[in-house]
């Protein structure tokens, strides 16, 4: 049968014009096809931004786009959203560069907001927790103003000892000669302590208050705010927050006060960066993935891959968790000069330079983002163009507020993370991810310590925010567990006395990370671990910390679920505890519940998790130290790292710097192998200043057991220094 533009030949010169025209259709049809396509592959990924209204869902678009001249991440008028009924969603933002894009929309497969109050619908029904969570997930702008949501102090802050910063355990040690166990008639109370830490008092020792539910306190927005979150992960049918429930679950008033107050700020992070935190999806987060795809795991940047994973974070007043204080304020400005403000809280390793551009947001937003040109502390003084110095890799990760991208300096040949983040100055969501990325900034740039990711510098760019990072080239703990399987009992051990290094530091400037789990603590290939990923820190300035309910659940503490006190330094004790059985299993404790039955198991119920077979008994002791459930019985970073746990495995790995010859590295590590100390690969690349600690610690073993470890540290550092 012959077409119709075929019948007659005096319509050739037709026939050619309408078959390019039906071909263009076709091509048209194949790409909204394959849109479609790749959103059903990705499931409620690609077709749902991760944290819909968090930049980050913008950045996949406006990077997707990007190549495509008139397709810019800016803000529409504000009838743009009208067609689906919300303003500020992840959907809204998602269908935005189609729409942009020509002046005939295309036909994308959006879900509807009826489809999606028919979700929905279900959980509300479950009880006011799935209410809560699923509106915390991403709707929030217009219909929860983050302003309101900021929950009443549940209780005052923690006071805290003043101790000096160091790095040196041992030195923190000798200060904080308090006892640390102040309620025996705990059950969860420290069953032996032999390691040095009794009759010590935590100077981070919380000062016990009274457990309280604040239901009266929660704003739990109306359903309106839920039909507006199609972006969440509860789209996704395939994952149905309901079976998380069981009747045991509703009558914790106080889980769901604190359920209902977070904030869900971002799924993406979660997933991609192996994060089961909630933070953005809120869904994705309760539900622990056995095989989820990082990006970690997919190097190859792709824009288009919204990332709804589960790895995002609860952050009850995540919205506006800047507070002028732990922004920095006065005390941010490295140049100690007068500033606009802006440098206040933008602490920047050195003098700021010219600027590109200035955010157009809130103060607290500007001050913590003033356009600094990004230095590393090798860079050259003064660059002529500063925007132009790191150029943009390939994409390491995502998360909450934007994706991490690989950055060069083709001058310099550094390399840093690049974690971009596209601003909207009409957006709420906008608003709320600077300001956390401020305080992220803030506290980073205060921070020095070789067991946490450097901060280099910030920018502005248009409408992007760039915080420049030390580049961890190893991924994250997380990646490794999926990627080889859990831990040896040696790695174990060396990676956690590292992350309590890096806590012990930070919590010696009063600062509570928040959300300490395998997925936030990167590995360089010398084995050296950094913390990482400050969007969640606080700064405790003993005033009242309403903003308490962040985390990511399966590492949360108990007093953060129930929100009692969440804004305290031991709940990043009970997190390490959490990721120590994360190393041992590849999976935290409770992850055989799903998320909300987790928590009420976290934070009602007085039982431990499961402890691997495979872990020491020191390793036991060590986790059950820190998952005890009063905070208060906690021990420190400062006292853990003398438990025997971490303790021998800082004097077995911590390496020497000499001039040793290499040849002996074979020897050594035969030697080291008969002794059982092998794993000599994770030796390497350490601090000069390790070896003090290391000698110090060396000579509470043998002899012989010390000599060998002093020559294998050396050793191997020189193998790995001449090999890097
Ligand atoms: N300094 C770094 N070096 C190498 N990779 C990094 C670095 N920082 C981040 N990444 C990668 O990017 C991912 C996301 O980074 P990060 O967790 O800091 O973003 P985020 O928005 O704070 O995430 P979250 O969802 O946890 O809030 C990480 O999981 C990691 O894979």
């Amino acid at each position: 049968m012959r077409s119709w533009w075929g019948k007659t030949s005096s319509k050739e010169d037709n026939k050619k014009t309408k078959k390019s025209i039906i071909d263009a259709i076709h091509r048209k049809l194949k790409i909204s096809s394959e849109e479609k396509l790749n959103s059903r592959s990705g499931g409620s990924r690609s077709r749902v931004p991760s944290r819909s209204p968090s930049p980050s869902a913008q950045v996949a678009r406006s990077q997707s786009f990007a190549e495509r001249s008139h397709a810019q991440p800016l803000p529409l008028p504000a009838v743009r959203y009208t067609g689906i009924g919300r303003s500020n969603s992840g959907l809204g933002a998602s269908i935005r560069p189609g729409l942009d894009r020509g002046s005939k929309p295309l036909d994308l497969p959006l879900p509807r907001p009826g489809c999606v109050s028919n979700r929905l619908d279900h959980a509300y029904t479950e009880g006011d927790f799935a209410t809560a969570s699923v509106s915390s997930v991403s709707s929030t702008d217009s219909d929860y103003p983050f302003d309101s949501r900021v929950l009443s102090p549940l209780t005052s802050d923690y006071e805290y000892g003043n101790r000096t910063a160091t790095n040196s355990p041992s030195s923190i040690k000798q200060k904080d000669q308090s006892p640390i166990v102040s309620k025996k008639n705990s059950k969860e109370a420290l069953n032996s302590v032999d390691f040095s830490l009794s009759n010590h008092i935590p100077p981070t020792s919380p000062r016990r208050a009274p457990s309280r539910t604040h239901v009266q306190n929660l704003q739990i927005p109306n359903r309106g705010a839920f039909c507006s979150a199609p972006d969440s992960s509860m789209s996704s049918p395939s994952r149905s927050p309901i079976s998380a429930f069981g009747p045991e679950q509703v009558i914790n008033c106080g889980l769901w006060a604190g359920l209902g107050s977070g904030h869900c700020s971002s799924p993406g992070s979660g997933h991609n960066s192996g994060h089961n935190s909630i933070g953005g999806d809120m869904l994705g987060q309760l539900f622990w993935q056995t095989n989820r795809c990082s990006p970690e795991c997919s190097p190859i940047p792709s824009p288009r891959m919204t990332s709804p994973g589960p790895s995002s974070r609860i952050h009850s007043g995540a919205v506006t968790p800047l507070h002028p204080r732990a922004a920095g304020t006065s005390v941010e400005s490295p140049t100690g000069r007068p500033d606009d403000g802006r440098q206040k809280s933008h602490r920047l390793p050195l003098p700021p330079i010219t600027i590109s551009n200035t955010c157009p947001f809130s103060p607290s937003y500007s001050t913590a983002t003033s356009p600094s040109l990004p230095r590393s502390p090798n860079r050259a003084e003064n660059p002529t163009s500063p925007g132009s110095r790191w150029k943009k890799g390939r994409l390491l990760g995502r998360g909450t507020f934007g994706h991490v991208y690989l950055g060069f300096n083709s001058e310099s040949g550094e390399m840093c993370a690049m974690k971009e983040v596209t601003l909207f100055a009409d957006d709420p969501r906008s608003k709320e991810s600077a300001q956390q990325l401020g305080q992220e900034i803030a506290l980073l740039s205060r921070l020095r310590h070789p067991n946490i990711v450097q901060y280099y510098g910030s920018e502005t760019v248009d409408d992007k925010l760039y915080i420049y990072l030390e580049y961890v080239s190893g991924g994250s703990i997380y990646k490794l567990l999926q990627e080889y399987g859990q831990f040896g009992e040696i790695a174990i051990r060396n990676y956690t006395q590292q992350i309590l290094s890096g806590l012990d530091y930070l919590h010696a400037k009063n600062t509570v990370h928040r959300d300490i789990k395998g997925a936030n603590i990167l590995v360089d290939p010398s084995g050296r671990v950094k913390l990482a990923d400050f969007g969640m820190a606080k700064h405790i300035t003993g005033q009242s910390c309403p903003l308490s309910f962040k985390g990511s659940p399966y590492w949360m503490a108990p007093e953060v679920i129930r929100n009692s006190n969440g804004c305290n330094l031991a709940v990043d004790i009970w997190s390490l505890g959490c990721t120590v059985l994360e190393m041992a299993t590849t999976k935290p404790p409770w992850s055989q519940y799903e998320g909300v039955a987790a928590m009420f198991k976290i934070g009602n119920s007085k039982e431990l998790p499961a402890f691997p077979d495979n872990l020491s008994d020191d390793g036991k002791d060590f986790v059950r130290q820190c998952l005890q459930r009063n905070p208060s019985h906690r021990p420190t970073a400062a006292q853990l790292l003398e438990h025997p746990f971490v303790r021998n495995a800082a004097a077995l790995e911590k390496p020497i710097l000499t001039a040793e010859p290499t040849e002996a590295l074979p020897a050594v590590m035969n030697a080291g192998r008969s002794m059982g100390i092998g794993h000599a690969r994770n030796v390497g690349g350490f601090e000069p200043e390790g070896v003090a600690i290391h000698q110090s610690r060396g000579s509470k073993t043998g002899a012989g057991l010390r000599s060998l470890s002093l020559s294998l540290s050396l050793s191997l550092h020189t193998h790995n220094t001449r090999t890097q």
